[in-house]
C-alpha cells in the first residue's frame, strides 16, 4: 500500500483542504482538489508499472525513452468518483473507462449496507491493467460490487486501488474478498459511524462535489 499521508508532499495540504469543512463550501475547489489528487495516485502508481524501452526521434537526434506497455481501464463509480477519476485519466490519457452506477442502501450500519449496482458500460478488461478510482472506500462494499460488475467474472492482468480515504474496516473487508490489488490511498482513516460514513473522513463525497442528493 502506498499511503500519501505517510510522508510530506502537496497531497497532504490538498486532502487538508478536501476535510476542511470551511473549504467544502466552495464544491468547485472540492472537485479541483480531487482531481489534482487523482492525478498524485497516478502518478505514484506509475512507478510501479512496467515499461517498454524505446527510442524516439527528436528534431534532433533519437533519445532512448520508455513507454507504458499494458492496456489501461480506469474505472470509476457514479457519481462521487467523477472528479478523482479525470485527475487519473489526465495522466493515463490512453487509456479505456467503464463506469459503474452504483447506491449505497444506508439504512443500516457497516454490516447492514448494501450495495446496488444499476448501470455498467466498460470494455473487456482481460489481459488489462484495471485502475479503480474511487474517492472513498468506507465499507468496501460498493468498490467490491463495480469490480465484480466491471469483470463479469473475469479477472484483470493487474488491479490498482486509487482513492482518496479509506477506512481500516474498508480496506480489511478488501483484503478478504479481493486476492490481489495494490492500493493507492490518500489518507487511511480508523473507523466508520452507525451510517457506515468514515470518521474523521470528510464526509459526502458525492454531495460535496455535485449537490446534496435527494
Ligand atoms: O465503501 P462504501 O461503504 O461502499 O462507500 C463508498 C462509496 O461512497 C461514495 O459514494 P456515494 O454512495 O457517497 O456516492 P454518490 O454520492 O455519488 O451517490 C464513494 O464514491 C464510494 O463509491
Ligand atoms: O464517508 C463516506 C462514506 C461513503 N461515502 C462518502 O462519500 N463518504
Amino acid at each position: 500500500m502506498v499511503n500519501l499521508s505517510t510522508f510530506n508532499s502537496i497531497a497532504n495540504h490538498i486532502i487538508a483542504e478536501l476535510r476542511d469543512v470551511q473549504v467544502q463550501k466552495d464544491s468547485q475547489r472540492f472537485r479541483k482538489n480531487m482531481e489534482k489528487l487523482g492525478g498524485i495516485l497516478a502518478y505514484e502508481a506509475s512507478k510501479n508499472l512496467s515499461y517498454q524501452p524505446t527510442e524516439i526521434q527528436t528534431p534532433l537526434g533519437k533519445s532512448p525513452s520508455a513507454i507504458i506497455d499494458t492496456k489501461i481501464v480506469i474505472a470509476t463509480i457514479l457519481r462521487a468518483g467523477v472528479p478523482l477519476y479525470q485527475g487519473v485519466l489526465n495522466y493515463f490519457d490512453k487509456a479505456d473507462s467503464a463506469f459503474v452506477g452504483a447506491f449505497r442502501n444506508e439504512d443500516g450500519d457497516a454490516e447492514h449496507l448494501t450495495v446496488s449496482t444499476h448501470y455498467t458500460a466498460g470494455p473487456s478488461i482481460k489481459d488489462k491493467i484495471l485502475i479503480i478510482a474511487d474517492p472513498m472506500i468506507a465499507t468496501g462494499k460498493s468498490l467490491l460490487s463495480a469490480y465484480q460488475a466491471i469483470c463479469k467474472g473475469n479477472s484483470p492482468k493487474e488491479l490498482l486501488i486509487l482513492s482518496a480515504i479509506a477506512s481500516q474496516p474498508g480496506i480489511d473487508f478488501l483484503e478478504k474478498h479481493l486476492s490481489n490489488f495494490s492500493l493507492y490511498v490518500g489518507a487511511v482513516d480508523p473507523q466508520l459511524n452507525q451510517h457506515a460514513y468514515i470518521v474523521p473522513g470528510l464526509g459526502d463525497a458525492g454531495d460535496l462535489a455535485f449537490g446534496e442528493k435527494i
